[in-house]
């Protein structure tokens, strides 16, 4: 496992990737020619904020499996290309939201008190105030502008300082606005009116690009003061110094600049407008975290485990990772079978969830079942990043349903495969410590505990065939680990499913296909 680690991350972080065996080279400031040119050799690469993650970089990179993002925006990675490939995109959303909180708090005493201005005077040897009155906190309004991680903490900090805090958030829920004791504002007009401090937290997509400019400065309060720890350009930048200019700002706070990394912004002009570097996130204990975080993560993915900070992929929450592990796998083995066993185009696939598991987070099964579904035709291009896409692309339907019990089982998955003119049923469910059992094929009820050789035999249901099967194998030195026999008493049929040692070549196959009652033999590889 080869990674590049394109910007500074902890020592820490590197630590972690080399003691779990990765083979690392960190080149923090690499120019953009040479990013591209080497980066066709690494399967992982680590960023933060400068590297822009791009189609120009994936046409290089052909055996990249996994970017880093060490830290939590993702704006610049660019997400479709990656999906389309198979590359799996993770962040460390938790890791460094308090730094980022509190640098917004940082700025908005350095704002409201003239803190670097007074700071420089005395710097230049100068004892003076004059000029430099500042604003007390208490009893003003804050407006915050997307209350999610980084808002809430905001929140929460900044009623101990005895403000009132307003909140425009249109996603989330009332009662998650009165648990944190912040008042909903229904538009982003209403709290521009009201409030004295704008702090904004969202973010950067198409939808909150610019989403503060010259017509919300139109109905801000006079005075007011702006704070930017999120990302450049959610606050129009030419609208700000405009505003800053006609005096509706009085003050700014920003920590990340239109272009960065540069430090040429016409802001730095205005005496009123503190900037600094987005260092946001620029901590010890916040570096810590996400370097040691995104380390572990990239490690997962480039193992082909589940990682729950995917950002292409669903949502997993942490505490379900263990037990969600034995249903991925259980999952992809129900999936891998298909193709081993039919040979019919996949036209629709239908999920059934019942018991235990319908009530985890199933869209992720889902995408296991589809990765091992495909992988026999697909090899390794498919992965849980690009199944779903796959399954577009084929012009495979598929639908999921949830029932809270199951028949004679605590937890159950069902997988039914239509292709032209037939269904194939699979059942499966986990048992204690998690291990996988194939329970039904095809309406044969078994107890199977899958294997990586299996061969699965379709027969008559009369004396004699399953001892010539075992005579066959043996002359053809295939050692029989288990054997279980699924019965169908209406049509006389019956179904053989046989752990094997060893692969089965072709010439076995043809004998044991070849046994007077066998209608069906194929070699399942797990
Ligand atoms: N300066 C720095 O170094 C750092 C900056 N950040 C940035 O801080 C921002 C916030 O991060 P988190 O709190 O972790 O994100 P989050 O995803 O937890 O919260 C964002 C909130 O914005 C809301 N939102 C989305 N669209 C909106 C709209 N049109 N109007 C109003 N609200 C909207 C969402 O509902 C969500 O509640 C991001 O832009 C992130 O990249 C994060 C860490 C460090
Ligand atoms: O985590 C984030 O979203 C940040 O903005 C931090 O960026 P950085 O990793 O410090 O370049």
């Amino acid at each position: 496992m080869k990674v590049l680690v394109s910007e500074q991350i902890a020592q820490k972080g590197i630590e972690k990737l080399t003691q779990e065996g990765v083979n690392v080279d960190v080149k923090p400031g690499l120019p953009r020619e040479e990013l591209l040119s080497i980066i066709g050799e690494y399967d992982g690469l680590i960023v933060r904020s400068n590297t822009k993650v791009n189609e120009e970089l994936y046409q290089k990179a052909a055996k990249l499996k996994v970017v880093g993002r060490a830290g939590n925006g993702v704006d610049n990675i660019e997400m479709e290309g990656a999906t389309k490939r198979g590359i799996i995109v993770v962040n460390t959303p938790e890791s460094n939201v308090v730094s980022a909180a509190e640098l917004t708090i940082g700025l908005l005493f350095a704002t409201c008190r003239n803190i670097p201005q007074l700071h420089n005077r005395l710097k230049e040897r100068l004892w003076d105030r004059s000029g430099l009155k500042g604003m007390e906190l208490q009893g003003k309004t804050v407006g915050i502008v997307g209350l999610g991680r980084i808002g809430s903490l905001v929140a929460t900090r900044l009623k101990s300082f005895g403000m009132t805090i307003i909140a425009y958030d249109p996603y989330i829920s009332d009662t998650r606005f009165q648990k944190l004791g912040v008042e909903k504002k229904e538009t982003l007009d209403e709290l521009m009116s009201q409030c004295d401090i704008l702090t904004i937290h969202t973010p950067k997509t198409e939808e909150t690009y610019g989403m503060i400019g010259k017509e919300q400065f139109k109905v801000a309060k006079k005075g007011l003061t702006v704070i930017n720890c999120a990302r450049a350009g959610l606050i129009n930048e030419a609208a700000l110094m405009e505003a800053l200019k006609a005096k509706i700002v009085k003050r700014a706070g920003i920590d990340v600049l239109e272009g960065e990394p540069h430090a040429t912004s016409p802001l730095l002009e205005f005496d009123n407008v503190i900037v600094t570097p987005h260092a946001g996130a620029d901590t010890v204990e916040a570096q810590d975290n996400v370097g040691i975080t995104v380390a572990q993560e990239v490690v997962s993915a480039l193992r082909g485990e589940m990682v729950p900070n995917a950002v292409n992929l669903p949502t997993l929450p942490v505490q379900e990772l263990d037990v969600i592990q034995a249903y991925l796998r259980l999952g992809e083995i129900m999936g891998k079978m298909y193709y081993q066993l039919e040979k019919e185009a996949v036209e629709k696939v239908e999920i059934i969830y019942q018991g235990e598991v319908a009530s985890l987070e199933t869209p992720v099964i889902s995408l296991a079942i589809l990765k091992g579904l495909f992988e026999p035709v697909l090899k390794e291009r498919v992965n849980y990043v690009n199944a779903q896409l796959i399954a577009k692309n084929r012009s495979v339907k598929v639908t999921e349903s949830k029932e809270s019990t199951a028949d004679n089982y605590l937890t159950l998955i069902t997988l039914k495969v239509m292709s032209k003119g037939k269904v194939f049923t699979i059942s499966g469910t986990t048992f204690a410590k998690g291990e996988p059992r194939i329970v039904e094929i095809n309406g044969y009820e078994f107890d199977v505990n899958p294997t990586p050789y299996m061969l699965i035999a379709e027969n008559i249901d009369k004396p004699g065939v399953v001892g010539q099967m075992g005579t066959l194998l043996g002359a053809g030195k295939v050692n029989i680990a288990t054997m279980q026999l699924g019965r169908n008493f209406t049509d006389q049929q019956a179904m053989m499913v046989l752990a094997v040692d060893s692969e089965v070549s072709r010439e076995t196959l043809q004998f044991l296909s070849g046994i007077e009652g066998i209608l069906r033999v194929r070699f399942v590889k797990i």
